[in-house]
């Protein structure tokens, strides 16, 4: 059955241009041209082999994860891949390394943080892999409490050095990546000390390890924090654990571009809010919602294929069974799905735009919209990685039993994205970042100041706080104004109500805590609403291809209203709809359901993944997944022999009943 596409029939169906889909999920004809080419440099390279990675021991796995690194080091200069091609190289390799940290976060923390001075010196190292960085900001007893950080860094005029400690245990650096066994050197975070005064966190880079040997510095202690969930999966990266014990780094090695120790000791304090010592995370938080799509499509490619080739039920007469993707509850689960790794594609695109944007304000000293660029990436990183590992988990489901054999993809897919809820922010910790800034801009309704952006809707709220959907029949739910006002009138009114509740404690930050749950519940609203507008104006552009804007339509308002009907208690709450409009949203869905089902598998093609990058038997291109599933099972080492070690031992001593005891 090789070189048969069992999935030829699904693929005649499309009524849409696949090749023209790629363009527009790949970003441009040139984004697409480089993934694809990248993609297959790859897949085709056996050093980047990668389906074994589950049998591997950790220690066989960190060690093979090391050669894949050098490897494509040697590849990126032999090649001459310039930093767009070196990332995708790295983003198809697919496995978590300590290069995701030296420059996905050691890299951007010095250039974000550090003077053009610093950043000459240290970025010409970096840039050449002559030191290997981390980026070291959680400790043991804190991570989301950034201000709550213990590990202090002291100014000594005497020798113009920062002596940096560990002062308790809970103190110890604990978590960064590629810390506990590979960096030479670590962006450090840190109380300031000067003059016997605490000035809170700073950033430092400190050398860890020797660069002729590797072994820790002097009082440095240093190592990897144990295994985590999953086989394989987050394995391969040696997330660290640090101490110092006064160690001593020169004071021009405090990152001074936004505030500054002088050689007599004075701090000289920051001209630019100092919020900006965080900007790191910003920049991070946006390629984590950029890379949403990436982990959720990637799931929902496995899902939609295995569900075309699945027929469970429905034979009459010996003839063949349903394709499982045929049930409308099948449906219901996966398409919605696939709709938000399209929205979260977008989203992502916006997300760069806007930090982009930001950036090239801050340089000009313009820090009006840092606020809603921190709101934005906080809210957006919580709302898609929550969204994705729950989606990736409900695809396991959707491919039946099948989807927990590791060689479906599915299980370490989940195992290495979950922690994405975690880290670079607690979830929720992040979304109660956006219920401040919303309580903040209700409370500036009506002062004069014209919420603009993302929160351009409350300056509608005299209409948005009494109208009443206009939604009459089936089709009025694919308006896009009709889907927006529901959706701001929502947002708008769930914060108003916070903001009201909030208002009835005399301590503001006391009736903060107590309404946590419903302010959470706001933000996601709000950031809901960020998705779903910024997926109806990727509709406004100008897309062309066969067929290509229709689906894109269809999968604009999938996304729009299966949130509405997953969120039907607020809309209904908050009267922004009435029960009969919730029926006629369900209607429409179905109807889109119907629409999308010829599409889905060529709408998940227009990924573009190898068979290399999915590394799901499930998830082929070709749909040949039985005899595929039987190789992959005679691989197992346990079916190595027929009978299995331990059968002398335990088996053969029970089976022949010598363990019986005499009285038995
Ligand atoms: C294409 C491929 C891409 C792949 C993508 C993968 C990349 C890497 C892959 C994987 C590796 C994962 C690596 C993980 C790394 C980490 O986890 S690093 C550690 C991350 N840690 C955190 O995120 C900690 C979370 N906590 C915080 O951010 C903060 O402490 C806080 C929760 C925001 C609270 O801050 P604070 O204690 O200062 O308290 P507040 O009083 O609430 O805030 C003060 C004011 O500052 C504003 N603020 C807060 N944060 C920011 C910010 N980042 N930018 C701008 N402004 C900020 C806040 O709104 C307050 O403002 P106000 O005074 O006006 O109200
Ligand atoms: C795989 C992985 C990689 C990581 N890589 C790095 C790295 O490279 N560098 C680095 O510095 N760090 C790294 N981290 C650490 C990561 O940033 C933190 O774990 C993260 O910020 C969460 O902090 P925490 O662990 O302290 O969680 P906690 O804050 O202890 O969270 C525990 C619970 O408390 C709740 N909670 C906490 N505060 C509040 C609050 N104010 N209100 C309501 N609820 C609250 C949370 O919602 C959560 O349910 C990594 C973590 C992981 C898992």
């Amino acid at each position: 059955m090789e070189g048969i596409d069992h999935l030829a029939d699904e693929r005649n169906k499309a009524e849409f241009d696949v090749e023209d889909m790629k363009i527009v999920w790949a970003g441009s004809r040139h984004a697409f041209e480089v993934s694809d080419r990248i993609a297959r440099l790859v897949a085709s390279d056996p050093v980047f082999e990668k389906s074994n990675r589950a049998r591997l021991s950790r220690k066989e796995l960190f060690k093979s994860t090391l050669r894949k690194c050098a490897h494509a080091f040697k590849r990126i200069i032999e090649l001459r891949l310039n930093e767009e091609e070196a990332g995708r190289l790295r983003h198809f390799i697919d496995q978590p390394a300590y290069v995701d940290l030296h420059w996905g976060m050691f890299v951007p923390a010095i250039k974000g943080q550090g003077t053009e001075e610093q950043q000459k010196k240290w970025l010409s190292l970096a840039n050449k892999m002559q030191i290997i960085g981390c980026y070291a900001q959680t400790e043991l007893g804190h991570g989301s409490n950034v201000q709550g950080l213990e590990t202090t860094a002291t100014f000594d005029p005497k020798t113009d050095e920062f002596v940096i400690h560990t002062p308790t245990q809970t103190a110890s650096k604990w978590w960064p990546g590629g810390l506990g066994k590979v960096s030479t050197h670590a962006v450090v975070y840190a109380r300031l000390i000067t003059n016997g005064k605490d000035y809170g966190i700073h950033g430092f880079i400190v050398q860890l390890r020797s660069l002729e040997d590797h072994s820790p510095l002097p009082n440095i202690t240093v190592g990897d924090i144990g295994t985590k969930m999953g086989n394989g999966a987050y394995n391969s990266m040696d997330n660290g654990f640090l101490m110092f014990d006064h160690v001593r780094i020169p004071r021009d090695q405090m990152l001074m571009r936004l505030s500054k120790v002088t050689r007599e000791g004075e701090y000289v304090p920051s001209d630019v809010p100092k919020q900006l010592v965080y900007g790191t995370m910003v920049y991070v938080r946006q390629t984590i919602v950029a890379d949403a799509s990436n982990a959720l499509s990637r799931a929902v490619c496995i899902a939609t294929r295995y569900s075309a080739v699945r027929r469970q039920f429905g034979a009459h007469n010996g003839g063949i069974e349903t394709q499982v993707i045929d049930y409308k509850t099948q449906q219901n689960r996966l398409f919605p799905l696939l709709a938000s790794a399209y929205a979260f594609r977008f989203v992502g695109e916006w997300l760069k735009w806007l930090y982009t944007d930001v950036t090239e304000r801050l340089a000009a000293s313009d820090f009006a919209t840092l606020p809603e660029a921190h709101a934005c990436t906080a809210g957006l990183k919580s709302l898609t990685t929550t969204a994705t590992a729950d989606g990736i988990e409900e695809c396991r489901k959707l491919c039946g039993g099948h989807g927990y054999l590791w060689c479906s993809g599915l299980p370490e897919l989940f195992a290495v994205y979950v922690p994405a809820c975690t880290y670079e922010g607690d979830n929720v910790v992040l979304q109660l970042q956006v219920a401040r800034f919303l309580m903040k801009t209700v409370a500036q309704l009506g002062s004069g100041k014209v919420p603009v952006g993302t929160t351009a809707y409350m300056g509608r709220a005299a209409h948005l706080l009494q109208c009443r959907s206009g939604v009459q029949k089936a089709e009025d739910w694919l308006n896009p104004d009709a889907v927006l006002e529901a959706f701001e009138a929502r947002a708008l009114r769930m914060a108003v109500t916070c903001a009201k509740n909030l208002s009835k404690f005399e301590n503001q930050e006391q009736g903060f805590q107590e309404l946590l749950a419903d302010l959470v519940e706001a933000a996601i609203a709000h950031c809901q609403l960020i998705v779903v507008s910024k997926f109806i104006a990727k509709l406004e552009q100008d897309i062309g291809g066969k067929g290509v804007k229709k689906q894109l339509n269809n999968l604009c308002y999938i996304y729009a209203l299966y949130l509405l009907h997953k969120h039907l208690g607020d809309f209904l709450s908050t009267n922004c709809i009435t029960p009969k409009q919730a029926s006629l949203a369900n209607d429409q869905l179905r109807s889109l359901y119907t629409q999308v089902r010829p599409n889905a598998v060529a709408l998940v093609d227009a990924f573009n993944y190898t068979d290399h990058y999915l590394n799901s038997v499930l998830g082929r291109y070709d749909g040949n997944v039985y005899p595929k599933l039987f190789e992959e099972a005679w691989k197992d080492p346990l079916n190595d022999s027929v009978v299995p070690d331990g059968y002398h031992e335990y088996l053969r001593p029970v089976l022949k009943q010598q363990l019986r005891t005499a009285r038995l």
